[in-house]
């Protein structure tokens, strides 16, 4: 692989008169053990905007996107320096309690993992644990959430059905719908379609589209395709740094970087 200067990078400045930023980092650092994985990354992320982080593998992407509501936390010997600004707090504080934090900034995996319950239950579960009991509330919650998944018109009649009869494309909107029943401001997805066939892929796709007027969202994804139809902005990751922030047209269709050009242009990855 080329190499290309870290020194060489655009990142678009958002002002904040005219975006409103849900979150953003500031010169965020990640270490494995003595190992730096995220060299001190800047990055706004607009509200009710979808941004995609792309780059080849190993660049940092899903490390980069675990730090934002700390799942990182949970590998040991992973240190995370630099801030993570949330609604003006610095959330990569000690005092911050991420347990609280993350009901405000969901995740959805690359590989769908619904749990062995119901449907109904698995949208259920975390609300209930929340101290949410009403029946009728809770109705009405697995009635939202899947149909802003796009679900519910295939599972209204059995949501005492197995999740994991579903097909891997169902099983992933489900997921997504678990994870808004917890009304977070922010959606994490690492790649969610990675596993998919085309069909399921185009489906949370058009599911993404239609929940960014209600969420930000911010996606892993190594489809570029991908990337280009449902973002509006793109980061590009290079060895831990991003290299170029931008619109996605911009990004994709005039990179002021090599580096990005070369990627998107398919001459590495
Ligand atoms: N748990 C871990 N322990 C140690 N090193 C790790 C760990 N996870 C990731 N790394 C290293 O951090 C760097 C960035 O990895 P990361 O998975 O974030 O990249 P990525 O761009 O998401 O890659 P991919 O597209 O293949 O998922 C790599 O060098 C990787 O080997």
């Amino acid at each position: 692989m080329q190499n290309y200067s870290a020194d060489d990078k655009f990142i678009r400045e958002l002002d904040p008169k005219d975006h409103e930023i849900s979150i953003s980092t500031e010169d965020l650092h990640v270490f494995y053990g003595e190992s730096e994985a995220i060299h001190g990354v800047s990055l706004p992320f607009e509200r009710f905007k979808i941004t995609a982080l792309i780059g080849a593998s190993g660049s940092g992407k899903s490390t980069y996107l675990r730090s934002l509501n700390r799942m990182n936390d949970n590998i040991d010997g992973t240190r995370v320096t630099g801030k993570i600004m949330y609604r003006d707090l610095d959330i990569n504080s000690q005092n911050i309690n991420v347990y609280e934090m993350r009901k405000h900034i969901g995740m959805v995996f690359q590989r769908p993992n619904p749990f062995s319950k119901s449907i109904y239950d698995n949208i259920t579960f975390a609300p209930k644990r929340n101290g949410v009991r009403d029946k009728e509330t809770l109705d009405e919650l697995v009635e939202t959430t899947l149909k802003q998944a796009a679900l519910w018109d295939q599972v209204k009649d059995g949501l005492g059905q197995s999740a994991l009869s579903l097909s891997g494309g169902q099983q992933q909107r489900l997921c997504i719908a678990r994870a808004i029943a917890m009304k977070p401001d922010i959606l994490l997805l690492d790649e969610p379609a990675s596993a998919l066939d085309p069909i399921s892929t185009s489906t949370v796709e058009d599911t993404l589209l239609a929940l960014k007027d209600r969420y930000t969202i911010i996606i892993v994804t190594h489809n570029m395709q991908q990337a280009a139809r449902i973002s509006d902005y793109t980061a590009f990751f290079h060895l831990g740094n991003v290299l170029e922030f931008d619109e996605t047209s911009n990004v994709f269709q005039r990179p002021k970087i090599t580096a990005t050009e070369d990627y998107v242009s398919g001459r590495f990855g």
